[in-house]
């Protein structure tokens, strides 16, 4: 879904950086705490083609470690829906404003789609840093969090141009064949959406196998391996 220019982490900002006392961070969890070093602060970002499995396997890293990630709420021009809140769900903000956010450089990316424009401002990925972000049922991520991206290929095309210095994966299928079943078997997605979907996969696929473009490329095969490599490379040199 588009509007998933969710959240990011953020680069070791000079907030977090500065002095000692902030070049470890304790984040709480149920019953321990968890030290994380700074190098452990810079943004995680997915991608990979519609329907190759990112959701089901961010949901399973914020199952796994429920106080360590968040996402950045991000800003839309589209209308509220039902039930969503303003700097909640979203930053709701008209095109006018949006547009001026763009012209002082506000944003880490954004992109404009269905004719509306999404985007992640840089103020929303320190915000995830500060326990203002949002965990992965939509409510308030409390706490210092690495924040996660999932977004488009454009997306990370820019946040690779940031200063956010992110971590890179990308989530490829197994095949097109097996990428296009998933698709249809979600049932929510209609067919020229999914063509459209497929021929974006390719361009995605042979942006991947550019040399340098990710750090980590994870083929989402059998899901439980799939996710044990997402595990492990994400929590590098976090201390559990
Ligand atoms: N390893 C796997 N094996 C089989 N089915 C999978 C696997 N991973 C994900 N799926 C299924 O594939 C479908 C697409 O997954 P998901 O919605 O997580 O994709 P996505 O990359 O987040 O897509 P989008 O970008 O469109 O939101 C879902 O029905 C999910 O249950």
């Amino acid at each position: 879904m588009v509007a998933r220019l969710i959240l990011q982490a953020t680069k070791p900002r000079s907030n977090l950086t500065s002095s000692p006392a902030s070049r470890q961070l304790t984040v709480t969890r149920s019953h321990r705490m968890t030290p994380v070093s700074t190098e452990n602060l810079r943004p995680i970002v997915f991608s990979g083609p519609s329907g190759t499995g990112k959701s089901t396997l961010i949901k399973r890293l914020f199952q796994k470690h429920p106080d360590l990630f968040g996402f950045s709420v991000s800003h839309t021009t589209r209308k509220p829906r039902n039930g969503e809140e303003d700097g909640v769900h979203y930053h709701f903000t008209t095109p006018e404003k949006f547009q001026e956010m763009i012209a002082e450089d506000a944003f880490e990316e954004h992109a404009k789609f269905g004719g509306n424009y999404y985007g992640t401002s840089k103020q929303a990925v320190k915000d995830v840093a500060d326990g203002k972000g949002k965990s992965i049922d939509g409510t308030t991520a409390s706490g210092k969090r690495i924040c996660i991206f999932d977004i488009e290929m454009e997306g990370v095309k820019q946040v690779k141009k940031s200063d956010l210095n992110p971590r890179i994966c990308f989530i490829q299928p197994p095949s097109m064949e097996i990428l296009e079943q998933r698709l249809r078997g979600r049932g929510d997605t209609a067919e020229d959406a999914i063509q459209r979907r497929l021929a974006q996969a390719k361009n995605e696929i042979e942006y991947c196998k550019q040399e340098g473009k990710n750090d980590k490329v994870i083929i989402n095969d059998d899901l439980d391996q799939a996710f044990k490599e997402l595990d492990e490379w994400a929590m590098q040199g976090i201390s559990a």
